[in-house]
């Protein structure tokens, strides 16, 4: 790594960023999360990492991006924690599974199927992809209190979003629709990309992180002749990530972490 300790793929160095992160696929997501700290100032953008820091109940966080998938999910969370991190928390978008989630309403990640590549490079796949349970609770805490509808439950991470829209064209159809098939009968809630190597990550590294999406659509309601408008709007999770953050700073205040 550089002498000054400037991180190669998020070029930010020590005294950058705060402990506590969020981390949201898009770049262009992290301006409208910055915007709900105070004092926030851009502190680099490199590739896909789009970094902000300011503070929250007085604590220095950060924003930064971590692109579409687990590898570069895996370099935000390991970079960051090399500065100091230690508490994550990701909002992103899914697509719903469960024919009881809608667009429009919060997901909260309880687990995550580790159908990636990433969190292999990690752990053997008999490790399961689970968030903290402190930032568990502090999300599905702020998203009651905040009046969202939310659903909390095992999300499914994969490499291929293409997999999840257009299985039966790609050459291993047989394998992803078989496998689709037994996360419905699993109960599993949503499809995304990046929670299961965060998580596998973050136990790798003594680190927290939890997960809430924001649904955008459900394919599986749309293929049960069920109402699908898509909901662009992520608001809602930016929101529940936000409170959350601010409860476990405040959590660990009082516990002296
Ligand atoms: O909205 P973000 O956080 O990028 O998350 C979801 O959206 C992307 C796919 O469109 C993947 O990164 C997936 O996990
Ligand atoms: O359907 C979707 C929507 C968002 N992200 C995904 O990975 N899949």
């Amino acid at each position: 790594m550089h002498q000054d300790q400037l991180q190669y793929h998020i070029q930010c160095s020590e005294g950058q960023v705060g402990r506590y992160c969020i981390l949201p696929g898009d770049p262009g997501r992290c301006a409208a999360i910055a915007a709900q700290f105070e004092n926030a100032q851009r502190v680099a953008y490199n590739r896909e990492f789009m970094t902000y820091t300011g503070t929250l109940n007085g604590e220095r966080v950060t924003v930064t991006s971590t692109g579409i998938g687990g590898p570069s999910a895996a370099i935000a969370m390991e970079e960051l924690a090399a500065l100091g991190a230690h508490t994550f928390i990701r909002v992103g978008t899914c697509g719903g599974i469960h024919t009881k989630v809608k667009s429009g309403d919060t997901v909260i990640a309880t687990g995550a199927v580790r159908q990636e590549g990433t969190s292999r490079e990690y752990a053997p796949l008999e490790f399961p992809a689970v968030p903290d349970y402190r930032v568990l609770g502090a999300l599905t805490r702020a998203a009651s209190d905040l009046g969202v509808i939310w659903h909390a439950g095992v999300v499914q991470c994969k490499d291929s979003f293409y997999g999840q829209h257009s299985p039966s064209r790609m050459p291993v159809a047989q394998e992803l629709l078989f496998k689709w098939e037994a996360w419905k009968r699993l109960g599993v809630l949503a499809s995304e990309m990046e929670s299961a190597a965060l998580f596998v990550t973050a136990a790798s590294l003594g680190v927290r992180a939890g997960s809430v999406f924001h649904v955008v659509w459900n394919q599986e309601r749309r293929l049960a002749g069920l109402a699908d408008p898509e909901d662009h709007d992520t608001e809602s999770a930016v929101s529940v990530a936000v409170e959350a953050l601010k409860r476990l700073i405040e959590e660990d205040r009082a516990g002296e972490r």
